[in-house]
């Protein structure tokens, strides 16, 4: 048996890419001096992989910044709004990913969207009637060339052609189908320059196929490939599918004529019974994804093995992989250094996922039992983290812990006393710029060099800064700042027992940006308050209301690495009582406004719809409700989300229950706006008026023009004025003049109402 991944992560295991790409855009280093830096990360992956004895190792799965927007580039799919900046290629590319303000003009960037159930983003590629399809761009082949150059005939990776048009934005009259034919056309061009270049395998990424299908889509689908696939070349292709099961089209795909075809046996709950019941072409290559690429937990050697037992000779020949690309977990083990060896001999990352291929390969050509008798011994001893008093409580909740009385329209009244907040309040999602000193301060602090009262009198300081700092903008409902977090989900897990966390283990979430998602291994519960001292600082500063700020529990377990002993919903429970007892602790010294984040609570909805409340929904809304249904009625809760793509879900979002939520809008267009006043959507809404992710400035203008489209779709009682999301990634520069801004704009609409 072979073996071979769908992709690897980029961002470095130090994320070299990162620091590499940020100096760049502060022009500290040129754009060759960049390219090196990429060239290195990317020869050291090679190697790696290599040395693993990894069969097929993937090429261009590196981007600058995205898969997706490398895609658009490659096809030609570049707005005229860019190309008219007449920046160097590179540039171009960075402005279509961060937007551009500068000497050449002032552009937005293209939107940026959920990648399928994951944290992390895809831009999304804009498509308009003058855009022209065509091969536009040489990375893969580029890419190709470095790698055989090193000796490595790699497997060259390409977003897949319908999976693009999915998820393209049609922005004109032309929609798909229009461009369809033409797509076909480039990819035909890529294979067989990829063929001639001597490949002998290319991943097309079809991820779209695991989610609902219409006959419509099965037959678009069919259409594109038959037409690709009739004029391929002597390179194989692979139709790559992750992050689920492709239910609604297995005897299709398995009917075409693909040379192999990758299925996710991990997240694809159906994937194992389809080829059981329905068989596998033997003349295709059946790429299982059996080792989990978006955990951290090693893989259980004889369950794996059980699973290729059972369809092996249901197929031909079998090659072992992961269920999808490793992009969501980070590097190496290796740099894990202050982790004990108690929890680290359960952990693989990538680089350790690539020994597991090895040893599982070994393993099925009937070497290496030692490996496999010791992997059966860590899976069979009990593990520690169980808190009897954790699993208790939640055995104990009754229906009415999920109900917050009195309800939401009473709320509403006993606030608007409560607060005397004017029309339009206006507000902040929570961070501030974490610039280069607070990082510092608080690197400086975990390593030992400043000491607590150091510490904390540094983050005193930038608390009051910031108060003062709002109340000269003139903001109605202020926050502290969040300088105390290194990010709103690794800081609650530090602080929950239960929760183990890493020194250096990445995942890229955007462009450049990563998260280092806490692991969650025992049961969970809140040994002191959380949150309680700086927001009781925070408050006492000013007389206008501060918000405490906490991460809600759906949140929490969607973005740290969840156990696969216990249900997700058994832990978000667990996490859902340590922030009741914060919001209750909080609302005990005086806090009186609270938000409760939920901002990934979205981005786990199952891609079938028939699973979102049989699987999700059904106890990731009662996990919020649980949160706040302790509080007063004049204590008032808020909660955020990023992205507004909650259409299909409104009804569960005002479900909820919270009395404020903030969300994305300012990319997307207002559709959303209209749902919420279709569907008498009760909670009060804060749409967010401008892009936080891009360094731009929006004028009074603009903001105001945003005001008064949300004032036809919502009534004035019920709008908040805020940006997006936090402000974190922002530096100071551009964040003071885009809220003094926002202040202004919120000002001048009040007087027309
Ligand atoms: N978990 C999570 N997921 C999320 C979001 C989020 O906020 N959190 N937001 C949405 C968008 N995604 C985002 C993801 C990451 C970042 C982000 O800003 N990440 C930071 C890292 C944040 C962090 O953990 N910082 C640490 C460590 C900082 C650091 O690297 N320190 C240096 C030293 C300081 C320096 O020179 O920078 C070091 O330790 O070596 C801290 O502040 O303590 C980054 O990539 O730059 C923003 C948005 C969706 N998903
Ligand atoms: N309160 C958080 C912040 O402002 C919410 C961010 S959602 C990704 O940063
Ligand atoms: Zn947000």
């Amino acid at each position: 048996m072979k073996t071979t991944i769908v992709g690897y992560p980029r961002i470095g295991s130090l994320r070299e890419l990162k620091f590499a790409e940020e100096k760049y855009f502060r022009k500290e280093i040129t754009a060759a001096e960049l390219e090196k830096a990429a060239e290195k990360l990317r020869l050291e992956n090679l190697d790696v992989q290599r040395q693993s004895g990894l069969d097929l190792i993937p090429s261009n799965d590196f981007s600058y910044y995205d898969g997706m927007l490398d895609t658009a580039v490659l096809l030609g799919a570049v707005p005229a709004r860019y190309t008219a900046l007449g920046l160097s290629p590179l540039d171009t590319y960075f402005a279509m990913a961060r937007g551009y303000q500068g000497s050449e003009g002032d552009v937005k960037a293209l939107a940026m969207k959920k990648w399928f159930n994951t944290n992390y983003h895809y831009m999304v590629p804009e498509v308009d009637d003058d855009t022209e399809i065509k091969l536009s761009d040489t990375k893969p082949f580029d890419l190709f060339s470095e790698a055989l150059a090193n000796g490595v005939k790699t497997k060259p990776v390409i977003i897949g052609a319908y999976t693009f048009l999915k998820l393209a934005r049609f922005t004109g009259k032309k929609n798909a189908g229009d461009i369809a034919q033409s797509v076909v056309n480039v990819y035909a061009d890529v294979i067989a320059k990829l063929s001639a270049l001597g490949a002998e395998w290319i991943q097309l990424d079809e991820s779209c196929l695991v989610k609902d299908m219409t006959a419509e889509d099965i037959t678009f689908f069919k259409d594109i490939y038959t037409k690709i696939l009739d004029k391929k070349g002597s390179a194989k292709i692979l139709l790559q599918t992750y992050f689920g099961d492709v239910r609604d089209c297995y005897n299709d795909i398995c009917a075409l004529a693909f040379d192999g075809i990758g299925l996710d046996f991990i997240e694809g709950i159906k994937t194992a019974e389809l080829v059981e019941k329905n068989g596998f072409p033997k003349d295709k290559v059946l790429f299982a994804g059996v080792v989990n690429g978006k955990n951290i937990w090693k893989n259980h050697y004889a369950k794996t093995l059980a699973i290729i037992d059972d369809i092996k000779d249901k197929c031909g020949e079998i090659v072992l992989g992961t269920s999808c690309s490793l992009l969501h977990v980070p590097y190496t083990l290796k740099n894990e250094s202050k982790l004990s060896d108690d929890y680290k001999k359960y952990f693989a990352y990538a680089e350790e996922k690539l020994s597991e291929l090895a040893e599982l390969k070994a393993i099925t050509e009937g070497e290496c039992s030692d490996k496999l008798e010791a992997n059966k011994a860590l899976f069979s001893q009990p593990r520690s983290g169980a808190d009897k008093s954790v699993t208790e409580r939640v055995a104990k909740l009754t229906d009415k812990d999920f109900v917050r009385l009195p309800e939401f329209a009473e709320r509403e009244k006993i606030q608007k006393k409560e607060f005397g907040l004017p029309l339009l309040p206006t507000t902040t999602i929570g961070s501030f710029p974490q610039t280069i000193e607070v990082r510092k301060n608080r690197a400086a602090f975990r390593k030992g060099e400043l000491c607590e009262a150091d510490y904390d009198k540094f983050i005193s300081q930038k608390i009051i800064d910031c108060i003062r700092l709002q109340e000269k903008i003139g903001l109605d409902v202020l926050v502290h700042g969040e300088f105390e977090r290194n990010d709103m989900v690794e800081y609650f897990g530090e602080c929950l027992d239960g929760y183990i966390f890493t020194e250096k283990a990445w995942v890229q979430s955007y462009g450049t940006r990563c998260v280092k998602p806490p692991v969650v291994w025992g049961d969970i519960s809140r040994a002191k308050p959380i949150t309680v001292k700086w927001s009781k600082f925070a408050q006492s500063l000013t007389d206008k209301p501060v918000k405490g700020m906490l991460t809600g529990p759906v949140t929490i377990l969607n973005w740290s690495f969840p156990r696969e002993d216990i249900s997700l919903k058994e832990s978000a429970m667990q996490i859902a009582l340590a922030i009741r007892d914060e919001v209750l602790d909080l609302e005990a010294n005086g806090i009186k406004i609270i938000q409760v984040d939920e901002a990934a609570l979205r981005e786990k909805l199952p891609l079938r719809r028939s699973d979102w409340h049989s699987e999700y929904l059904d106890w990731a809304i009662p996990a919020f409700r649980l949160v706040h249904s302790g509080a007063k009625a004049d204590t008032q809760i808020h909660t955020h989300m990023c992205y507004s793509e909650f259409a299909d879900i409104i009804k569960d979002i005002d479900d909820m229950d919270a009395d404020v939520i903030t969300f994305e809008a300012s990319r997307s267009d207002l559709t959303i706006l209209d749902v919420l006043k279709e569907n008498n959507f009760r909670t009060e809404v804060g749409p967010g008026v401008y892009d936080i992710h891009s360094p731009r400035v929006p004028s009074e203008n603009e903001i105001e023009n945003a005001l008064h489209k949300m004032l036809d779709r919502i009534p004035a009682q019920k709008l908040w004025v805020n940006p997006d999301c936090g402000l974190k990634t922002r530096g100071e520069a551009e964040t003071v003049p885009s809220l003094e801004n926002l202040v202004a704009a919120a000002k001048n609409v009040r007087k027309t109402l």
